[in-house]
């Protein structure tokens, strides 16, 4: 998708980095140079300053705050910053106990800041590097001199090592505590297509990934990965090669971790900026599931969020740590997990309670036992007679699903049709069960649950209100007047419809559901009659097809509509089908 609302890449980046300082008082943005800062920092502790390519936000600038990084310079979009900011962003936040610079394994990042930090060590500064590199998609062989590339482990280093400096740590800890997450680090990603570059020409061409293909092991800058995979696979299947990518011993090109399930592990599961919350939150959940079925690893910290992009990337990306070892340094015993356990003030950290070490969900699901609450029926109803009135309803409303798709396709979303096919067919399948009853209130109860628990979107919600409470007029007008007729459903009928108006002002003439249901009810309970109630609603649903909508979805089609409302269709199919 190469859309965007801002298209100058150097605005962009520089009014990104001022967004920072608006939602953290604690922040200052150089712009000229492109550096944020935490301008309240200890100059009696470890500063610590990182960096790289911009468009992999929120890395760097959003993980600046106490406890984390002090300082973060940014370059272009994907591409390094130079020595001469580097330099300017070490001197911004420069301290008497020295200053850990972190960047990531790529060529450029590596250049520019390790000739700023030669610089500053030539001024006397304490002054420290680390690169980071956890991406096992290029293998050794294929990573030659260059190694591995660096993705979201470096976010795992920025934390245990901003927490560490937060503690008082002296340089050389820091470092080293930097390097020991770093060696225990494997990610990769997976992605659906490249990122187009504001500012860019298009980048589409033969080579781009295609609509039935994913990328295993993309990085964070459009480059390639360890394989195209086609067609799409299911997503376990995808996770699980990418956990084996991570955790397979045996293979000898790309096995630098060695985890094993009596590890304590940190899993970092990384949105790449493109993906849904929705569709990421679901992939998350998935590794965890697979980390643990299939290596037996249950982590001890799952991390899960946008915290390394690659802009607006279609794809995420599995880091895991290995965080067993414990470091004995400045006479203390450092944890990884408890640093990453550390409070910060960065806006970009998903900090979350910290959970003691293998703590479980301690509260059960409450568990609503079915109709447990329903008073049993004085009085039995003919139980065949329901049971095929309700046949010949249902399959009305089925016969009827794909002319009021149609309509709603026209006047809605397209789905009112399949919203009460399912709804339908799970009644059928409900009353041609052995849970059918002959009691008139429990059998109207399990009608509603069905429904509440087939059907969404507004059809569903309406028709749930409706035959809940429809049951709750049969256990009324059944213990009232000790039989089962026309007058107790139809006295029922009234009583679910009174209840509808409570939450919808739909009314005859407003283009809905209840322009066949309002006439519907009243006739039925005026002469109990369901062919003629039947007819009713036939003819309020005939009506709709002039009506101005004033609720639900049509209202945003405008008056051109000449069908009629599907909701009302479906009302009508379902009445004309006990007429039968
Ligand atoms: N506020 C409302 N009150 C009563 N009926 C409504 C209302 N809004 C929509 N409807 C009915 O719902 C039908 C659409 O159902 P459905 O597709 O489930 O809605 P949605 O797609 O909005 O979830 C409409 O044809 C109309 O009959
Ligand atoms: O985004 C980048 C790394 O942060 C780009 O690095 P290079 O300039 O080495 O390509």
């Amino acid at each position: 998708m190469d859309k965007h609302f801002i298209n100058n890449p150097e605005e962009l980046v520089v009014e990104s980095l001022k967004s920072l300082t608006a939602v953290n008082h604690t922040l200052s943005v150089n712009e000229h140079e492109k550096i944020v800062y935490y301008h309240d920092y200890d100059k009696k502790k470890v500063t610590i300053i990182s960096g790289g390519g911009a468009g992999h936000e929120p890395t760097h600038a959003a993980f600046v705050g106490k406890g984390m990084l002090t300082a973060a310079v940014s370059g272009s979009i994907f591409a390094s910053p130079s020595s001469k900011q580097v330099y300017t962003g070490i001197e911004q936040v420069k301290s008497d106990a020295g200053t850990l610079v972190i960047c990531k394994n790529y060529t450029g990042d590596i250049l520019h800041f390790g000739m700023a930090l030669e610089r500053q060590k030539t001024t006397g500064k304490n002054i420290e590097m680390v690169a980071v590199a956890d991406d096992v998609a290029v293998g050794r062989e294929k990573g030659g001199k260059v190694g591995r590339r660096g993705l979201a482990g470096t976010v795992i280093v920025h934390k245990v090592s901003g927490a560490a400096a937060e503690a008082g740590a002296g340089l050389q800890t820091v470092a080293a505590i930097a390097r020991h997450a770093i060696a225990n680090l494997v990610s990769i990603g997976a992605s659906l297509a490249h990122v187009h570059v504001p500012g860019r020409e298009d980048t589409d061409n033969e080579d781009s990934v295609k609509h039935n293909e994913l990328e295993l092991g993309m990085g964070i800058h459009n480059e390639p990965g360890c394989r195209r995979i086609s067609p799409i696979p299911k997503i376990d299947d995808l996770i699980c090669d990418m956990l084996k990518q991570l955790l397979d011993q045996n293979d000898k090109d790309r096995a630098y971790v060695n985890i094993q399930k009596s590890d304590e592990v940190v899993l970092l599961v990384n949105n790449l900026g493109g993906l849904s919350v929705l569709e990421f939150g679901a992939i998350a959940s998935k590794v965890k599931e697979l980390l643990e079925a299939n290596y037996g690893i249950k982590p001890v910290r799952i991390l899960a969020g946008t915290l390394i992009t690659s802009l607006n990337g279609l794809g995420f990306s599995i880091t895991l740590l290995r965080a067993t070892d414990r470091l004995n340094l400045e006479g203390k015993e450092w944890s990884l997990v408890d640093l990453l356990d550390a409070p910060t003030q960065a806006t970009g950290w998903p900090y979350t309670e910290p959970a003691p070490l293998n703590s479980v969900n301690k509260l059960s699901d409450v568990e609503i036992k079915d109709n447990t609450d329903v008073i049993k029926s004085p009085v039995a109803m003919n139980k065949e007679a329901v049971r095929n009135a309700i046949i010949n309803s249902m399959n009305t409303l089925i016969e009827q699903e794909p002319i009021i798709t149609k309509y709603d396709t026209i006047a809605g979303d397209g789905d009112c049709g399949t919203t009460l096919k399912r709804g339908a067919e799970a009644v059928l399948e409900y009353v041609k069960s052995d849970k059918f009853t002959d009691d008139p209130i429990l059998m109207a109860r399990q009608i509603a649950d069905v429904v509440e628990n087939n059907m969404d979107g507004t059809s569903g919600a309406l028709y749930a209100i409706f035959f809940h409470s429809f049951a709750k007029g049969v256990s009324e007008k059944v213990q009232e007047l000790k039989k089962v007729d026309t007058e107790v459903w139809a006295a029922a009928c009234r009583i679910a419809l009174d209840t509808l108006y409570r939450y919808t002002p739909a009314r005859v003439g407003d283009r809905t559901m209840c322009d066949a249901l309002i006439p519907f009810v009243d006739e039925y309970a005026k002469s109990h009659d369901v062919h003629k109630a039947a007819k009713a609603a036939e003819e309020g649903t005939e009506k709709t097809k002039t009506m101005k909508a004033k609720l639900g979805r049509a209202v945003y089609v405008g008056d051109e509509l000449t069908v009629p409302d599907p909701g009302a269709v479906g009302v009508a199919s379902i009445i004309k089908g006990f007429a039968k």
